[in-house]
């Protein structure tokens, strides 16, 4: 059998870049040129087990800092993760913590870049769902803590877009009820943070009181997740790459 040799795009790019650089050095030899840094060479490709862990390891502090009534799932990606997390957060005695899920797309694969896998952010967040607050059980958290979960804080403007209108839409509820006093207090947790500079902000409260967790901050990374892969087999030896680097 005819072994099969796997070439990535970036690696292609590389390449070409390179052959570029050194044909234009000999072209203008007075000049110092060289490969700008590629931000977005690097991906990252955690593995089932690895998500898995980084739920387990934050659910102590989420249970013993945030408390959450509620857990709202940021979807797509947040799907997989609160419901993980649901399971860690179980206390005996006590029923699953409720899930439920907005629905907000800022990225789409545009087909445009040559590493299909990375997507590229819109310019306006997409609401796809929505929570329907004047419900009875909606009513039931005025008052409560709820727990905002994405797998991803990249530029925060999805975030800051959740927790915003949650806190408009929440506080309206309240005020229909008649209970415009009380609060609902809004925690987030990320399964990634990346530190680079962001577009979105959140509440200077949720940030003083420490109600944002993110498992594991990342360089500005591209990040694919074991439930977006289309090959499974490829993610899981591209995740064992990484694990032995
Ligand atoms: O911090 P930001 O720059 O806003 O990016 C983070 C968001 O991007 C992704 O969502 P996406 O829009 O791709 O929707 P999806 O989850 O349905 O794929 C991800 O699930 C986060 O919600
Ligand atoms: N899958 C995925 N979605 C994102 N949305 C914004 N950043 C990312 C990322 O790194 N990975």
């Amino acid at each position: 059998m005819v072994p099969k040799v796997y070439v990535t795009y970036n690696q292609v790019r590389q390449t070409l870049a390179r052959d570029l650089v050194t044909s234009l050095a000999l072209s203008y030899p007075s000049y110092h040129l060289t490969t700008a840094p590629d931000t977005r060479r690097n991906t990252d490709h955690p593995s089932p087990p690895q998500v898995h862990k980084l739920c387990q390891e934050a659910a102590p502090r989420i249970l013993a800092d945030f408390a959450p009534n509620l857990i709202i799932a940021i979807g797509g990606g947040g799907y997989v993760p609160a419901r993980i997390l649901r399971s860690f957060l179980k206390q005996p005695g006590s029923p699953n913590i409720p899930i439920q899920a907005i629905g907000l797309s800022l990225y789409e694969s545009l087909g445009t870049t040559e590493d299909a896998q990375i997507e590229e952010p819109g310019t306006k967040v997409t609401r796809t769902q929505w929570l329907d607050l004047r419900s009875l059980e909606m009513a039931n958290l005025i008052g409560k803590n709820v727990l905002i979960v994405d797998e991803v804080d990249d530029t925060r403007t999805t975030l800051e877009y959740a927790v915003k209108e949650l806190e408009k839409d929440v506080a309206e509820a309240a005020e229909q009820a008649g209970r415009s006093g009380e609060v609902v207090r809004f925690s987030v947790f990320v399964l990634h943070n990346k530190d680079k500079e962001k577009k979105g902000s959140l509440p200077k409260s949720m940030m003083e009181e420490r109600r944002y967790l993110a498992a594991r901050t990342t360089g500005d990374v591209w990040i694919n997740y074991p439930w977006e892969a289309t090959d499974i087999d490829e993610h899981d030896k591209m995740s064992g790459q990484q694990t032995k680097e």
